[in-house]
């Protein structure tokens, strides 16, 4: 039966544009997902983030669910706007107030707080002057990382400068799926280099307000196969490696962006300025943990057209969840096996792992999600196969706490342990809240 160490820390995570609402409350400013949520055609199902899972006004209902469920942390995000409402200079004090009696209630529950400090909800006043393209953003993500290094100098365990980076540059300026709803390449290049920069100079004002805790970056990574042993197969997985792993795995370890990469963007046009010494440093410096998020792995053959001139398979014989992504949990053991072999991290945090399925409660109101259990299951297993093997890995995170806003796809997709009856706001607990209950208190997964 996998025990893991006794210190190994288990928590859930959620993140503040998907779950508190009040997106225009006691002096909030308007981010960008307010702006793009409020567009029509930019969400599925028509919702928005306005009121969500209201947690704004029922946090400490929230944190009473985290205490009977008896993570170790908690993680969440900031939300930007709810702090600088116009993204730097004037501080909502009521937004302060509000992560305030949040970490005090988590501390009063015993629970470690762990705060990521931008999950995508950008102040549209920033946006409007050129967003993540700007250098000006640049600067006052860094303002805004030391304000709350200084107002939160000793209660958080971890800071995650950015969730998902990737993300943030080529869904929201490539895809254009995400806010700000760009669709341009040579955009979320230079954004993603922006997000780099920013992301060192956070870790740079950690350091010097010599804050309590630990400062590290989440990236979402994802094992690429090639759909064949041919060569072209081979080099496009190569390709979508680069593509969606070694980006930001390279500069934040290596100090360069990936040089194959750098010239198949050149040869398609896009030309990447080369990051001076300077900038290399600032991005690589070390940090004491890499935050990885794994969902599902991606099977990739060559393809035509589009830059990456690939295509993408879904395997026959797998199953899959409810946003379409293959079941593959043998995946999160090997991007831990190879981020620890290649990259050597001081530290990783399986800082999200999930699936969202068709939950709904039955005759008697209950939720059994036994399909969610098989899948966290499946996957702790595998991630303690990688422990066992002696990857620095000393936490993970159920995405979610309870169901919430899931971005494109609006509020139909459900990924949390507790269930959201989104027309009362009443939480239900799954059977997978139960049963990763037992396994944060015995830590083992059975
Ligand atoms: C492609 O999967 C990504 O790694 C990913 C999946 N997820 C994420 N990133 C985000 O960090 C969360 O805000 C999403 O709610 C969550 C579920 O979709």
């Amino acid at each position: 039966m996998p025990y893991f160490p006794e210190d190994f820390i288990f928590g859930v995570a959620t993140a503040s544009y998907q779950i508190e609402g009040a997106w225009n409350e006691d002096g909030k400013g308007e981010s960008i997902w307010d702006r793009f949520a409020h567009t029509p055609g930019n969400i599925q199902d028509g919702t928005t983030g306005d009121v969500a899972c209201d947690h704004y006004h029922r946090f400490e209902e929230d944190v009473a669910l985290l205490k009977e469920l008896g993570v170790d942390a908690y993680r969440f995000s900031i939300s930007w706007p709810r702090i600088f409402p116009e993204g730097r200079g004037r501080v909502n004090e009521k937004g302060l107030d509000f992560y305030r009696s949040l970490t005090g209630k988590l501390q009063e529950a015993g629970i470690k707080p762990v705060v990521t400090l931008y999950h995508w909800d950008l102040p549209q006043k920033l946006q409007d002057k050129g967003g993540w393209e700007s250098q000006e953003t640049v600067e006052a993500f860094a303002e805004y990382a030391r304000f709350l290094f200084q107002s939160f100098a000793k209660e958080v365990f971890l800071w995650i400068t950015h969730n998902e980076p990737w993300v943030v540059s080529f869904v929201g300026h490539y895809e254009g799926r995400h806010a700000p709803g760009k669709r341009d390449f040579k955009s979320a290049l230079q954004v993603s280099r922006n997000l780099l920069l920013s992301h060192g100079l956070a870790v740079q004002a950690f350091r010097e307000e010599k804050t309590l805790g630990s400062i590290g970056i989440t990236l979402n990574l994802t094992p690429v196969h090639p759909f064949s042993d041919s060569e072209e197969d081979i080099l496009a997985a190569k390709r979508c490696d680069g593509y969606f792993n070694r980006w930001f795995l390279d500069p934040l370890f290596k100090g360069e962006f990936p040089e194959d990469m750098l010239l198949w963007y050149e040869k398609k046009g896009f030309a990447l300025p080369q990051l001076s010494e300077e900038e290399k440093s600032l991005i690589a410096q070390p940090i004491d943990f890499l935050g990885i998020n794994y969902y599902f792995r991606r099977v990739v053959g060559k393809g035509e057209g589009a830059i990456f001139e690939v295509e993408f398979f879904n395997p026959p014989q797998s199953e899959y969840t409810d946003m379409g992504w293959e079941i593959y949990p043998e995946g999160l053991y090997e991007i831990v096996k190879r981020v620890s072999e290649e990259y050597q991290p001081e530290d990783i945090y399986i800082t999200e792992n999930g699936i969202a399925l068709p939950d709904q409660p039955d005759s008697k109101g209950r939720i059994n999600d036994q399909k969610r259990i098989d899948y966290l299951r499946s996957h702790l297993l595998a991630l303690h196969r990688a422990v066992d093997e002696g990857c620095p890995v000393s936490g993970y995170f159920v995405w979610s706490l309870m169901d919430n806003f899931e971005w494109g796809f609006g509020l139909s997709k459900r990924f949390g342990l507790v269930y959201v009856d989104y027309t009362t706001l009443q939480r239900i607990k799954k059977a997978s809240f139960y049963w990763y209950q037992k396994v944060v208190k015995s830590k083992r997964v059975d």
